[in-house]
């Protein structure tokens, strides 16, 4: 059975030493037998400010960050799932916001560009506005076939909504991942949750990499990356920002791997055993 490994680390705005931390997390995943790398959203870089966001950001055919993981891809022979920034072709202004698949052979052959965008403003909690700085994406990309199944390419707060990862689910998708930069308070109230319902709802793998720790001072992720099975089990978790816990900063993370055996006969076996037969005649709003 195929092993799936997820990466954790606290990225910063220096490309360089994201690029160092995802190289070390791709050995740790070669050494563990893994087939596939799966690392957090925005891996190549958390900037400290939109317009910080957009000077680092580059195409992928000139991102030190993206030709050096697709170096060490191939190198190892190891594909990875990986969220990335690229510049928005329609806006000088913006930027999307990517989830890409590098083959064995260090290609991008998947791409993926997040839809929903993350606007919230929690009283005395996070502030963010993704639509500011972030072109929407308008399409999801089919399920494509991987070394540990049939992928579906989702990102972060995406997970908040059952309608993308239902459509991946229907058009075959086995494995359906969310690359993630969660806060710290919606981590903690929702992240383990919403996960496993995706994963109870969609019959399918659930594979989030998340990032953790404090990107800077006025950032900081909720980090539990973990691989949910079709039944709603957590397979694999790495560590988390505990309540109370002062999130740790990115020279204080310990970069670190967990893995999971992705059983595609017990997945075929449960959606026999329940069958999940919608009745969209009754709610044919959705
Ligand atoms: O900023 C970047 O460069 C990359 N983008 C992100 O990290 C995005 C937008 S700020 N974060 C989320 O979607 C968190 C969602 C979340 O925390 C929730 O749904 O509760």
């Amino acid at each position: 059975m195929p092993l799936a490994a997820v990466g954790q680390f606290c990225a910063t705005s220096s490309l360089s030493a994201n690029l160092a931390a995802c190289t070390h997390l791709l050995r740790l995943a070669r050494d563990r037998g893994a087939s596939a790398l799966f690392l957090p959203e925005a891996s190549d870089y958390i900037a400290t400010s939109p317009s910080e966001s957009l000077s680092l950001c580059q195409p992928v055919t000139t991102s030190p960050f993206v030709l050096g993981l697709q170096a060490e891809a191939k190198k190892l022979a190891l594909p990875i799932n990986v969220g990335i920034h690229e510049p928005c072709p329609t806006s000088a202004e913006k930027i999307r916001n990517m989830s890409v698949w590098i083959d064995a052979n260090g290609n991008i052959t998947q791409r993926y560009q997040k839809v929903h965008t993350f606007d919230v403003f929690i009283a005395g909690g996070p502030q963010m506005q993704e639509s500011k700085t972030t072109e929407p994406g308008s399409a999801l990309t089919p399920p494509f076939q991987t070394p540990v199944g049939k992928v579906g390419l989702l990102v972060c707060f995406d997970l908040r909504f059952p309608e993308p990862s239902l459509a991946l689910r229907r058009n075959g998708a086995e494995v359906v991942t969310y690359p993630s930069a969660f806060t710290v308070p919606t981590g903690q109230a929702h992240w383990e949750v919403l996960l496993r319902a995706r994963a109870i709802e969609t019959q399918a793998y659930v594979v989030a990499a998340a990032q953790i720790g404090r990107h800077s001072e006025g950032r900081a992720s909720y980090g539990q990356s973990m691989i949910v099975d079709p039944w709603g089990r957590i397979v694999a978790q790495c560590r988390k920002v505990e309540v109370g816990e002062e999130p740790r900063t990115a020279g204080e993370v310990e970069p670190e791997i967990c893995v999971a055996e992705v059983d595609l006969g017990m997945l075929e076996k449960m959606r026999k055993e329940v069958p999940l037969k919608r009745r969209f005649d009754v709610y044919p709003e959705v």
